[in-house]
């Protein structure tokens, strides 16, 4: 089936076109959210973070896509490739190191792999490959981060779910990223009354922190389907109560946008019992993760999904959702279409150019258009590739603009 038929396929997309000047109005009335680069360039700074495990596989070849796509568009890219994670606490002993977050802090747009491994799983928390990249999300003050969820038909087949459950699936996560149980004081550790070790941790939200990601999903809402389902825990946590009340209070400026409230445990159920009723999710930083990763597997693959993290200011954050994949690292199995979706991304919200964008989204359709699979999206009667082949496809695909009409 031609690409082109497909180009809806995206809803994220599709809904870009009117979501970026939604963005900057948002932008222009409250100042709280980072409106992609104004006045259009063509030079670029890129921070790479390709990190650990399958990061740099997925970089490398996301790296060339993304360079291939601009160049068709007059983009030229300077990469500076730093250290994060696991790989920086090897080289110089912190998860993030300070050049790292200067580097990217001054960059337009910074594309990371993934980060964390064994080697580094019992290390204190300071010295955690993960505590790297939170700091980075917090350093880069990067509080939205929209994790779409979109099933493609030439996947439907990966779906474990039942092809008449996946088939259209088409959603939207917005996760806070900044805030929650994941920064939240007092945390740590400590002993009792009874004299017995404790581990604890605060979820804590400002109404500053909800109405500002609440915002953001407003808007996404708007521009796509006109739903938006807040995911709490208000039934028992304080924080979710808060939450509520703040998002409930925000409706009335979006009247055209249908909101609704669904208990997070409710929300994990009804994910795979009929993922199409969502449209828009706004959630909190860790029901935001956990909800995300399972959204994935509906797409099919873990591998599939792409994520911006986007603050009020500076460059933001493109990363896939998964992880550094330690038990297929370094054996050319990783699907790097999460992290090439990634950098359409990057060119979208980040950059504002969507040109370059689409190329990259359709050269992935076209790909898998001519068959081409990596092992976590393969079924009968496809071409099973590794890493370094699909993104080879990819760029081929790049290269004749398959489905790319301007
Ligand atoms: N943003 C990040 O960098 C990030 C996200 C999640 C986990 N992690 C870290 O990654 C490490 C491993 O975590 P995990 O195993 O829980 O999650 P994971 O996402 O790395 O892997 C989960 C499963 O999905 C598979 N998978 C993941 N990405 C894939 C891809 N692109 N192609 C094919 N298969 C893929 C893996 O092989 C594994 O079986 C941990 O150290 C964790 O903290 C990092
Ligand atoms: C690695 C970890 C810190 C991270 C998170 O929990 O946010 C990951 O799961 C993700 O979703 O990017």
């Amino acid at each position: 089936m031609a690409v082109a038929s497909f180009k809806l396929q995206f809803s994220y997309i599709k809904s870009q076109s009117n979501f970026r000047p939604a963005l900057s109005k948002y932008c222009s009335r409250s100042g709280r959210i980072k409106c992609a680069a104004t006045t259009p360039r063509k030079s670029y700074n890129i921070t790479l973070l390709p990190g650990d495990g399958i990061g740099p596989e997925v970089i490398s070849v996301a790296k060339n896509v993304l360079n291939l796509a601009g160049s068709l568009e007059g983009i030229e890219f300077s990469f500076n490739e730093m250290p994060v994670g696991g790989a920086a606490l090897d080289l110089i002993g912190v998860p993030l190191p300070e050049e790292t977050l200067t580097v990217a802090k001054q960059s337009d747009a910074v594309l990371l792999g993934a980060i964390g491994g064994y080697k580094w799983d019992k290390n204190e928390k300071h010295l955690k490959p993960e505590t790297g990249l939170l700091q980075l999300r917090e350093g880069l003050g990067v509080f939205a981060n929209l994790r779409p969820a979109t099933v493609l038909p030439q996947l439907v087949e990966s779906s474990t779910l039942k092809k008449e459950v996946a088939e259209g699936v088409d959603l939207m996560v917005v996760r806070e990223l900044t805030g929650g149980i994941y920064f939240g004081k007092p945390r740590g550790f400590d002993t009792n009354e009874k004299g017995q070790e404790i581990g604890y941790n605060t979820e804590v939200y400002s109404a500053f922190e909800i109405d500002r990601i609440a915002r953001v999903a407003f808007e996404i809402a708007r521009k796509r389907n006109g739903k938006l389902c807040s995911v709490d825990k208000a039934n028992v946590l304080e924080a979710s109560m808060l939450w509520r009340k703040i998002i409930t209070a925000l409706a009335s400026e979006f009247p055209d946008v249908e909101l609704s409230h669904m208990y997070v445990d409710n929300a994990a159920m009804q994910l795979v019992r009929n993922p199409k009723q969502f449209d828009t999710i706004v959630t909190n930083n860790i029901f935001g993760d956990i909800l995300s990763d399972e959204a994935s597997m509906i797409t099919g693959s873990i591998g599939m999904l792409p994520s911006a993290s986007l603050g009020s200011s500076g460059p933001g954050l493109f990363e896939p959702i998964h992880g550094s994949a330690p038990d297929i690292a370094g054996q050319d199995k990783a699907n790097p279409l999460a992290t090439m979706l990634s950098a359409a991304m990057l060119l979208k919200y980040g950059l504002g150019e969507e040109n370059a964008a689409t190329r990259i989204e359709m050269a992935v359709l076209d790909t898998l258009d001519r068959g081409f699979r990596t092992g976590d999206i393969h079924s009968f009667g496809h071409k099973l590739v590794g890493c370094k082949e699909i993104g080879e496809e990819v760029m081929k695909s790049v290269d004749s603009g398959a489905g790319y009409t301007n």
